[in-house]
């Protein structure tokens, strides 16, 4: 039997300890640690019809998909669930850690990225296997994930580096096949997980089946988002950081849900998505497509922190001459009714992770400054008492917003998932109960990543 090292706790720098130690417990920051490093207990998905009822249909749709891979795995059944509160979400259980399972004798190594899909239901793609000794269809392996990323790719012999077990599975291909071609050249299921360490279906893989167009993979929290946002008809909304554009095809599809009694569709709203690449929209683009809201979705290439146009400007703005996909130079002052802006942040609340480089600076200086400065677009951007939601990296930017921009006040949220706010941030107490707060392995972070929320208001 081999010995392998299992999932454990992300280890931190001690300045990053320490700071966080200012705002939990340490059993708390434990727990944290330990969660950031297995996935949630949950994965969420979104349903893509504007029609509540079709949650049903697709519940056994999927629920079917479900039972075929379980029956094919030789694993209990998993019940598919529909959420209590978020009338278009349905969820699945991730059941482990099979702390049991004992490892096969011949291994493949697999890089983080694969590592981590795994332990959230996937198989392997073939591209994601790094190495393997001579290995044949219908072998079973150890599956094993590259932590330092030094393992070549296509390695032949025992790889010795550091590595960590994520369970056993039967291979699809022989090495050779996997080998033999370029990554870009591959495709399909190289390695099927039979005993993965968590348990839950591999929707990945039927996405590629006529279910893309009925569901979206998608966090709890950032679910939330969109039903908080509540787009209404006419309405002028921005989503200022969209790619890939997971937020607003949510918001564009509540936009047509509450717009469906609306005869008139030129009145229907529109919901502008910018990110700062050609690339990075052109992807907002195609999840527009496959969620069925290109109609509602104009998206451009523009840098956030430079999106107000000059007086000059404005005098020949015209929002129909602008083209989609297009760089753009802005928007005027106080344009919309209602802005997402949801900033690039540390990451450190994405899970499961194998290891986290982060620097304290990271989180106390650079990213939060960086936030702040797109938050002063966003303010510029919205209009009297409009309406503008910003996951940030954290209350202090928040606390830093309602002290620097007269009229901008907190708004308490219709939908409350999360936990309030950090003491000791710059919020008082009245304002830590109206951000959500989700940490993982904590109270409502148990089943989710962590994710940040704050709604606000411009009164004037
Ligand atoms: C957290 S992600 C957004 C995720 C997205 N809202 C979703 O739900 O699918 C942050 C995005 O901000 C974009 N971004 C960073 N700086 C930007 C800037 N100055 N202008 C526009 N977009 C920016 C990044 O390219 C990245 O796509």
């Amino acid at each position: 039997m081999l010995k392998c090292n299992t999932l454990i706790p992300i280890n931190f720098s001690k300045e990053i300890n320490d700071y966080f130690l200012n705002y939990y417990t340490i059993n708390q920051w434990e727990e944290i640690c330990s969660s950031l490093s297995i996935p949630p207990c949950m994965t969420y998905i979104r349903i893509l019809s504007q029609n509540e009822n079709d949650r049903d249909n697709i519940s056994i749709i999927l629920q079917e998909i479900i039972n075929e891979q379980c029956k094919s795995k030789e694993w209990d059944d998993i019940k598919i669930i529909k959420h209590e509160i978020l009338p278009d979400v349905l969820y699945i259980p991730i059941y482990g850690p099979f702390n049991d399972i004992i490892p096969c004798n011949k291994e493949i190594i697999v890089d983080k990225s694969t590592g981590t899909s795994i332990l959230r239901g996937a198989d392997i793609f073939a591209p994601g296997v790094l190495a393997a000794r001579p290995v044949e269809v219908g072998e079973n392996v150890a599956v094993m994930v590259d932590i330092d990323g030094n393992c070549r790719r296509g390695y032949l012999k025992n790889y010795t580096g550091k590595k960590l077990f994520v369970g056993n599975g039967k291979m699809l291909m022989s090495r050779h096949e996997i080998f033999s071609s370029n990554p870009s050249e591959l495709s399909g299921i190289g390695v099927l997980m039979t005993q993965p360490l968590y348990r839950t279906p591999s929707i990945s893989t039927s996405l590629s089946s006529h279910l893309s167009s009925l569901i979206f993979l998608q966090n709890k929290p950032s679910i939330l988002v969109g039903h908080l946002l509540n787009p209404q008809p006419g309405d002028n909304i921005i989503d200022m950081c969209a790619s890939p554009g997971g937020k607003t095809t949510h918001i564009a599809s509540l936009l047509l849900r509450n717009s469906s009694c609306n005869s008139d569709k030129s009145s229907d709203g529109i919901i502008i998505a910018t990110d700062r690449s050609k690339q990075k929209v052109d992807k907002i683009n195609q999840n527009a497509v496959r969620c069925g809201v290109k109609r509602l979705v104009k998206s451009f290439v523009l840098d956030a922190t430079k999106s107000i146009l000059s007086d000059n400007e404005v005098i020949n703005f015209n929002l129909k001459d602008l083209k989609c996909g297009d760089q753009i130079k802005g928007f005027p002052k106080e344009f919309f009714d209602r802005i997402l802006l949801d900033p690039p942040c540390s990451n450190l609340g994405q899970r499961p992770n194998f290891s986290i480089n982060v620097k304290l600076s990271d989180i106390t200086i650079t990213i939060p400054d960086y936030q702040k400065k797109l938050f002063t677009s966003a303010y510029k951007l919205l209009k009297p008492n409009g309406v503008l939601f910003n996951p940030a990296e954290n209350e202090q930017v928040i606390s830093w917003a309602l002290k620097n921009f007269p009229g901008l006040s907190l708004i308490e949220p219709e939908i409350k998932l999360g936990d309030p706010g950090l003491v000791g941030t710059g919020l008082n107490e009245t304002q830590r109960f109206m951000v959500q707060r989700f940490d993982p392995g904590i109270n409502s972070g148990y089943d989710t990543i962590g994710f940040f929320i704050a709604k606000l208001k411009k009164i004037h």
